[in-house]
């Protein structure tokens, strides 16, 4: 079976898409950045590549999925998949389109399906519209995004002004009646973007399978349902091993802030202070780290808690002055505390937010992400190794993307780790 290609923009995106691949019988590994992977090919069925590129400058974004393409195909994946949010978080520049068109033209191939359901998380799309449980996108926390913030619930007005290629639907009368059926439609729009509702993980099979022989799928992981790989039930990694364990949240959505509550109520916990880091950034770093060891010292079974935000929460509006944006100094804050701590010993983190998981896995220096225990629909453990200061050491990481887990997820990610 040749080797399935994935390009994702971000990094929980990443990871969220190879817990499916893996839960789907494909060994998965997630590349950090565009290189080719470093594994030998043999021993994967998948390969995920994991860009920061959801909200880079468009060019940028497209010139990295554009590399990656080039390595997927260079290591032999004959099928691309674009991987996306479940809740198309974009703005009217992009990046989804962008990035969707430059790779069909670098393919040759005309059009494509846009698939963002993923209803184990709350994800479903009906004529077009897509909802986050009971609420359509742009009544849902998505509309406040910092990044963000998705103001519209219909697909096909959001994508439109991204994509030089016409915009369709295939509605649900159409999938409800199978796969031939979806064939069918989207041969009648062969040069199209289509938009294919999904409600149910029975609709994301059926367009699967009325896309078996398409060259590049669009989507959130949920498409990823209707893949068989090559080694049912065989296909996830080993862990690490054990050893201190950290939780860095840097996540401002509305999961991740009841999640953070909850865990404040059982782990030791510390929230990152703006004034402190554009004080003095090094020593409200070292002071954070300080806290983590201090925490393991008293109880190392504990993991501490470093977050940017809790419920009832003011997330910093953007600025006009010359002050770095708050956004970017606790992305800085919490991967240099998640460098510094691998370096004291942290062997276990969790960390919540795509930015702040793509900032966090940079610093750690990690470049392949092997695919393990699933610990939430969409969130994994990956075991990894860590590059700091010159020194290579195994860690396992969680990224989770600031909206999914239970709401004990801090503290119960842990278990499912042997
Ligand atoms: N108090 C705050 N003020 C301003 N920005 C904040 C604050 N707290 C967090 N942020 C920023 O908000 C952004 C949240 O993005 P991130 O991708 O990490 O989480 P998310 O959007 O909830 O998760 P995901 O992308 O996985 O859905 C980060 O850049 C983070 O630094
Ligand atoms: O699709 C999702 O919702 C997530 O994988 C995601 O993209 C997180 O940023």
């Amino acid at each position: 079976m040749p080797l399935l290609g994935a390009i994702a923009d971000d990094f929980t995106g990443a990871t969220d898409l190879a817990t499916m691949l893996v839960s789907r019988g494909f060994r998965t590994a997630v590349v950090i950045g565009t290189a080719a992977p470093a594994e030998p090919l043999d021993e994967l069925d998948a390969v995920v590549v994991a860009l920061k590129s959801r909200t880079a400058p468009v060019e940028e974004a497209v010139r990295d999925s554009l590399a990656a393409v080039r390595s997927l195909r260079a290591a032999g994946c004959e099928r691309i998949y674009l991987k996306y949010c479940s809740t198309f978080d974009s703005t009217p520049e992009g990046n989804i389109g962008p990035v969707v068109d430059a790779v069909l033209d670098e393919l040759d191939v005309p059009g494509a399906v846009v698939v963002p359901s993923f209803p184990a998380t709350g994800r479903t799309v009906h004529r077009g519209h897509l909802f986050v449980g009971d609420q359509p996108l742009a009544e849902s926390p998505m509309r406040d995004h910092p990044l963000t913030p998705m103001r519209d619930s219909n697909l096909l007005r959001l994508l439109a002004p991204q994509t030089r290629r016409p915009v369709r639907l295939v509605g649900h009368d159409v999938v409800r009646a199978g796969a031939e059926s979806v064939r069918a439609s989207l041969a009648e729009h062969g040069d199209a973007l289509v938009v294919v509702d999904a409600a149910a993980d029975e609709d994301l099979a059926v367009i699967a399978a009325a896309t078996a022989d398409a060259p590049v799928l669009t989507g959130g992981a949920g498409l990823a349902l209707g893949l068989t790989g090559p080694h049912p039930g065989r296909a996830r990694a080993g862990s690490a091993g054990a050893g201190p364990a950290v939780v860095l949240a840097g996540s401002a959505s509305a999961a991740t802030r009841s999640q953070v509550t909850h865990a404040k109520t059982l782990l030791p916990h510390r929230k990152l202070d703006l004034a402190a880091l554009r004080a003095d950034f090094d020593g409200a770093v070292a002071e954070l780290v300080e806290f983590v060891r201090a925490r393991w010292a008293a109880d190392p079974a504990l993991p501490p808690l470093l977050y940017a935000v809790g419920v009832g929460d003011e997330v910093e509006p953007a600025r006009d002055d010359d002050a770095e944006p708050a956004g970017a100094l606790l992305e800085r804050a919490l991967a240099r505390c998640a460098a510094d701590l691998v370096a004291h010993g942290a062997r276990r983190l969790l960390v919540a937010g795509g930015e702040t998981s793509g900032a966090v896995v940079l610093a750690l220096g990690a470049t392949t992400l092997h695919v393990g225990a699933q610990i939430a629909p969409g969130v994994p453990w990956c075991r990894t190794e860590s590059d700091v200061d010159g020194e290579s050491r195994p860690v396992d990481v969680a990224l989770k993307s600031g909206n999914f887990g239970g709401v004990d997820i801090f503290t119960t990610a842990w278990d499912v780790l042997s």
